[in-house]
């Protein structure tokens, strides 16, 4: 579903994203993790085609990033780190904005927000400006946003950053619903979201992936015990 090939980003002289090279499978969940600053953000956003690769390339459902960006946008949705809800519009306008753009009928958009508002549990809200929702309740708003447009793949960078113990447990349950039908790659620094979601987890280290498989292989190739040891030990730097 996704190939990515030799994938490299430069900023000025300093490579931040080093010859990336990763398959993830139709329908996988495939978290990436990484320090603070490993080329996380960067890479999805070449994946999004909102930002142009300095070499390489990746496909996504065949398409290229590079040569036939517009298609790609077309098969895939992000919610992207930062919320990307509009303040002065309520929860219902957010949505019913996002279904009309990606070209539903009214009716059948109106279907979709009522849809989406239910599962994400956001109904009792519809009336309220996005402004006024707590910080867990916009990121939620912000990931049904992403999936108004039936997303083959969806990107998700840190998705669950903020919410409390209920709302994450509900964005994970709303996951798992997805797995299997849409590829789903997420970001994110809690480890036990990785290990209530992931599929496989690729660890990322400066711009390269020093270590991918599922938990259990990671663990088992490493003799640790755990992923947060496996994480430790793949970005430990060395001492000056
Ligand atoms: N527009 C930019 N210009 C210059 N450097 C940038 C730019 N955007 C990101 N960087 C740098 O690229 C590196 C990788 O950043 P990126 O946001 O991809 O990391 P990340 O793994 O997503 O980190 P985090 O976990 O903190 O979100 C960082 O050192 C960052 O400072």
């Amino acid at each position: 579903m996704i190939n990515i090939r030799d994938l490299t980003k430069l900023y000025k002289e300093r490579v931040v994203v080093n010859q990336l090279n990763l398959q993830i499978h139709q329908g996988e969940l495939f978290a990436l993790l990484g320090q603070n600053g490993a080329g996380k953000t960067t890479t999805i956003k070449m994946l999004c085609g909102l930002l142009s690769p300095t070499e390489g390339d990746a496909t996504i459902d065949g398409k290229s990033i590079v040569q036939n960006t517009q298609a790609v946008k077309q098969v895939i949705n992000i919610s992207p780190q930062e919320t990307a809800v509009a303040p002065n519009l309520t929860v219902y306008e957010n949505l019913l904005l996002f279904s009309q753009i990606y070209g539903y009928e009214k009716e059948k958009a109106q279907q979709q927000v009522y849809d989406k508002m239910a599962l994400f549990g956001l109904t009792p809200h519809q009336h309220d400006k996005a402004k006024t929702l707590s910080g867990g309740y916009q990121r939620r708003l912000s990931v049904a946003m992403a999936l108004m447009s039936n997303p083959k793949v969806l990107f998700l960078d840190e998705p669950t950053l903020g919410m409390d113990i209920r709302a994450r447990n509900d964005v994970w349950n709303i996951l798992k619903h997805l797995k299997g039908h849409v590829t789903i790659i997420l970001t994110s620094h809690y480890l036990e979201e990785i290990e209530a979601l992931a599929d496989r987890v690729g660890i990322m280290h400066h711009g390269q992936i020093c270590a991918l498989g599922t938990i259990q292989q990671l663990i088992s190739e490493t003799g640790k015990h755990s992923l947060e040891e496996v994480f430790l030990e793949k970005t430990e730097e060395a001492l000056l």
